[in-house]
């Protein structure tokens, strides 16, 4: 008789919606663990259809499908393994009770059909989840007993399995000193005698993630004595990356096994039965600190972006700034040199630097660049509302027009030739409105809008220091970099956004640390005025900074989708209403149009 229960870990990448490629890498992954001697194999969180599916789920044909899918996978699949997919499945009694139609659920396949369903019973509704929109509840925890001889002769050991999903295992509340939720499933598995529970996961990366969920589950597994494995997705859907990393505990909450982090993996996990628990396996190393783990986010968050919508090549407006320099790098590290275009774009305002800094910067990653000079085009829009714009100023209105040149060049350069375009502003500017509006902010994908200006230039120094060291960055991602990419002078000037002469952020924006301080605990820690002030800071700053960041909610509703690396971005997770008033210490905002002391000039 065998004393081991073998399960493999396949930590997918799936893409949303795309049911018969992702059955088919199941398939592939069942097969490859099934070679290797695997009886179980765990997949992720809806890994037919991918996570998070959102508005898919309410349509009918689409569940059907997925049923159809599941079915058809069932008869293909290595009859010898159980395999654990997740889907969605109907909610026979909703109508009756009430209740939302779907289940997020989890089918066990085994030898040709679907032997059990389990459903989650904790859906997340908060940050990016929604999950209350579409799911109910599953009633119970559940469990299977797998028997370790195939077929197993009456009365022959079993192992008993609890399988949850995702959020399932996030309300330990001896581990959060509280509770959100009205139970914990892993209690009531551990009440049933499970041997060991399997978690199927869909958990977004974010800075330092890891941490906690090794720290969370590590303390459930010790605190019921309970074996777990984890099961995570990889790969990025839009605005979300999903890191992997994997990770099987012992009873003592130790790491047994963890999967590669940023790539797909099939990991084995040994699980002894004599002993009831896991056998120490690959344990593959995390990152050494938070700058490599977002590197490798944000590139797999740029790879899959581009590939899942079907593009292979980028464009990037290149300024020599250290934005458009980092979002570059990462562009080339995703995409390869040959698929990213830099478009240098200069004005009567471009200091000389700034075309050597950009060019610079080309040259060491090894991109392709354009130069498309954009006086004629200024000159022209001067000419154009020289009457209408007679006796009033120069002002920001005159700046933004370099800006939306720009943006519309770089959208005829994307749509003329396939390009993504990728847009560059951080998350300090995204967050204060310091952007413009169909200029910057064009593209497809805000790569760095989670990445705040002082992350920025760590991220930049800390790519330099690797690629001269020539190493890995991290255990999953590599510097594709002969040389450090990123110029020293990018690195040491003064950010500009050189739209007129001797521009520097710094003249309307307090400096970056000051800002990037006061927004982390404004937009992550929701502190109030009074409890930034009371941390050291300048209230005349906190209040502006406040009302900037309130105001520019008009701008973020139209940015393109951002890269989620906080646990509060700019997107899903950030639900602001525009039209604010709510901001009691602040003056009610100025009236935009009375603003502006010229009357337009209406002769026509
Ligand atoms: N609630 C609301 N709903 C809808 N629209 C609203 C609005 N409030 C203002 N608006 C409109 O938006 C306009 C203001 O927004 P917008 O036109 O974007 O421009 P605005 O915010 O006035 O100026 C852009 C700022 O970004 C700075 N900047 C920094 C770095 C780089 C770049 C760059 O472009 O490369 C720019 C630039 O120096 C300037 O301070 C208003 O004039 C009004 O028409
Ligand atoms: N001369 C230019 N040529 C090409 N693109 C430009 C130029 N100036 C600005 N851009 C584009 O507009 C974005 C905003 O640029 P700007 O320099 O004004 O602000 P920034 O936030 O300091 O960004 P960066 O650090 O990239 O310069 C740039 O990242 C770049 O994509
Ligand atoms: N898909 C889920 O249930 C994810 C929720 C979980 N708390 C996480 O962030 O990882």
């Amino acid at each position: 008789m065998k004393s081991t229960l073998r399960l493999a870990i396949a930590q997918l990448n799936p893409t949303i919606g795309d049911l018969s490629g992702n059955a088919q890498a199941i398939l592939e992954a069942a097969q490859q663990a099934a070679s290797q001697g695997a009886d179980l194999v765990l997949t992720p969180e809806l890994s037919l259809c991918g996570y998070p599916p959102r508005d898919l789920l309410f349509r009918p044909s689409f569940i059907t499908a997925m049923a159809e899918t599941l079915t058809q996978l069932a008869q293909q699949l290595p009859p010898q393994v159980g395999v654990l997919i997740g889907f969605a499945t109907t909610n026979p009694d909703a109508r009756d009770h009430g209740e939302k139609p779907l289940f997020n659920s989890t089918a066990l396949v085994w030898s040709g059909r679907v032997h059990q369903v389990f459903h989650k019973q904790l859906l997340p509704t908060y940050d990016v989840f929604d999950e209350d929109r579409y799911f109910s509840p599953g009633r119970g925890a559940s469990y299977f007993d797998w028997p370790l001889d195939n077929p197993s002769p009456p009365g022959e050991a079993t192992v008993r399995v609890g399988v949850t999903i995702c959020e399932d295992l996030w309300n330990d509340e001896e581990f959060w000193g509280g509770r959100t939720y009205p139970r914990n499933p892993i209690a009531d598995l551990a009440q049933q005698g499970v041997d060991l529970v399997v978690n199927l996961s869909a958990s977004p990366y974010s800075v330092g993630k890891q941490q906690l969920r090794e720290s969370m589950l590590g303390h459930s597994a010790a605190r019921f004595r309970c074996p777990i494995v984890y099961a995570n997705q990889i790969g990025a859907n839009d605005d979300l990356i999903f890191d992997g990393s994997s990770v099987a505990f012992n009873r003592q909450g130790n790491v047994m096994v963890r999967a590669l982090g940023f790539q797909p993996d099939l990991t084995l996990v040994e699980f002894e039965r004599q002993q009831r628990d896991f056998m120490p396996g690959p344990v593959a190393p995390l990152p050494l600190h938070h700058t490599a783990e977002i590197w490798a986010a944000l590139v797999l968050g740029v790879r899959d972006y581009a590939h899942k919508c079907g593009f292979s090549r980028a464009v990037i407006g290149l300024s020599g700034g250290i934005d458009s320099s980092l979002v570059a790098t990462i562009a080339t590290a995703a995409l390869g040199a040959a698929n990213v275009l830099g478009v240098l774009m200069p004005s009567p305002y471009s200091s000389e630097t700034s075309l050597q800094d950009a060019y610079a910067l080309a040259d060491n990653l090894g991109i392709h660049t354009t130069t498309l000079p954009i006086g004629n085009l200024m000159a022209g829009y001067g000419q154009t509302l020289a009457e209408l714009f007679a006796g009033t100023e120069f002002g920001v209105a005159e700046e933004n027009i370099q800006s939306r040149i720009r943006g519309n060049l770089l959208m005829a350069v994307a749509n003329k030739f396939g390009y993504l375009l990728l847009s560059t502003g951080n998350k300090s500017e995204m967050a204060v409105g310091y952007c413009t509006l169909y200029g910057d902010m064009n593209g497809g994908l805000a790569v760095i809008a989670d990445v705040p200006k002082t992350q920025v230039y760590s991220l930049c120094r800390w790519l330099n220091q690797r690629a001269t060291e020539n190493s890995a960055a991290t255990s999953s991602a590599t510097l594709p970099f002969a040389k450090a990419p990123i110029p020293t002078n990018v690195l040491a000037k003064p950010p500009s956004a050189e739209l007129k002469p001797d521009q520097q952020d710094q003249d309307s924006l307090p400096a970056y640390d000051i800002l990037d301080d006061i927004l982390e605990r404004l937009v992550q820690h929701h502190e109030s005025l009074q409890e930034i002030v009371a941390a050291g800071h300048d209230p005349a700053t906190v209040e502006q900074v406040t009302r900037l960041l309130a105001r520019a909610e008009f701008k973020r509703r139209q940015a393109p989708p951002v890269l989620k690396i906080t646990d509060r971005a700019f997107g899903m997770g950030w639900r602001m209403p525009i039209a604010n008033r709510w901001s009691p210490s602040l003056p009610r905002p100025q009236d935009i149009s009375a603003a502006t002391a010229q009357p337009l000039p209406l002769s026509d």
